[in-house]
Order: structure tokens, then sequence, then C-alpha cells
């Protein structure tokens, strides 16, 4: 798998940094707050688990899974939900976990789509941030990390369903994915 990976954007011990001070951030927002936790399936999967034992105040979580149609080209914009919440978050603080904003199509969605539900807040938490290829106008209140505009994989994020058990966060070699 080594082989396939250009180069290490973030290797464990930055992501461990990355996590634990998000963890702090976030303890400190959410004193006396009903704080909710969304993870987005599938690629936030890592990101979650390590960043919800960096959260020092009361919290619970639920997933969602989504999936853009992507018909040969890119996405439409238009995504379907897979997998909903199990409950109404209704006066809830919604912290949204995302693996990567890239375009920032199924997030625009999402937030739109729990705001709809009548939580008391609604914000954005994602490990990794490609700025350059936004569609969407949409900005994260907590950020991992900035990257360039590649291809990454690792720490929960794939490309065809692999990768995402690598540890660290890297670059996948162009000529992976024939670009
Ligand atoms: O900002 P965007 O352009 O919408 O891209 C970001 C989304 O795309 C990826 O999910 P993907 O659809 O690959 O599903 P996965 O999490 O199961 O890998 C990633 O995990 C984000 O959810
Ligand atoms: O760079 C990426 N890597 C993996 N999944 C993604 N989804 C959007 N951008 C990416
Ligand atoms: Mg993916």
């Amino acid at each position: 798998m080594m082989e396939d990976i250009q180069s290490v954007l973030l290797d464990q011990q930055q992501l461990e940094n990355i996590v634990k001070e998000l963890g702090e951030r976030i303890t400190r927002d959410y004193q006396n707050k009903d704080l909710l936790v969304v993870g987005v399936l599938k690629g936030s999967f890592m990101f979650i688990a390590d960043l919800m034992r960096a959260i020092k105040a009361p919290c619970r979580v639920d997933f969602m899974a989504v999936s853009s149609y992507n018909n040969g080209s890119k996405s439409s914009g238009v995504v379907r939900i897979i997998k909903d919440l199990d409950k109404p978050i209704e006066g809830l603080d919604v912290l949204l976990v995302e693996d990567i904003l890239d375009s920032g199509m199924t997030l625009s969605y999402l937030v739109e789509n729990l705001k709809a539900r009548r939580p008391a807040s609604v914000r954005i938490c994602t490990l990794l941030d490609k700025p350059e290829r936004r569609k969407m106008p949409i900005q994260p209140d907590y950020t991992g990390a900035q990257v360039p505009d590649e291809f990454v994989v690792g720490y929960g994020l794939d490309f065809a369903e692999k990768y995402r058990n690598l540890p660290y966060v890297g670059i996948l070699k162009p000529s992976v994915y024939g670009g």
C-alpha cells in the first residue's frame, strides 16, 4: 500500500496533535450546551473515534451515511441519505464531523437538511479542508489542516474504498487513479 503513496501529509503524531487541539476547543465551546456529534460515514469514522475521546464535555454521538450521485461525471450536488440519524435533533447543538471538505456539496446539503429539523445550532468540524476546490459557499467552524488540491487518502479517507486503514494521511500517486 505504501508504494501507492506519493508523500505523507500528516503523520500519526501530527494527527494526534490536531485532534487534541480540536478536542480542547470543542470542549471549551460546548460547556453547558447539549452537544450531539454527528459523523458522516464512512470517511469520518477514524477521526470521530479519536475526536470523541478528546472532547471532555458531555456529548452524544450519531451517524449519517450519504451518497452523491455520480453519473460517471462529478458530483451533481444531489445528495442521497443512505442512513439517517436515529433520533430527532430539535434543541440540540449539532456538530457535523467530516474527514474532508472539498467541493462542499455534501456539507452544504447536510447543513440545510439538519437546520430544517430545528436544532439549537449546527457547526462543522472537518479534519481536512481543500479550499481550492470549493463550489459551494461553505466554511468549516473547526479545521484540522488545509490540504493542497491533491487526492488524499488514509485515516478514514479512501480511493475506491481502499486505504482507509492507513494510520496517516498521504497524497495518492496520480498513477493510481489514472491522473
Ligand atoms: O466536499 P465534497 O466534494 O462533497 O467531498 C467531501 C465528501 O466526499 C467524501 O465522501 P464520499 O462520498 O467519498 O464517501 P465516503 O465518506 O464513504 O468515502 C468525504 O468523506 C466527504 O464526505
Ligand atoms: O482528496 C480526497 N480524498 C478522498 N476522498 C475525497 N473526497 C473528496 N476529496 C477527497
Ligand atoms: Mg470516499
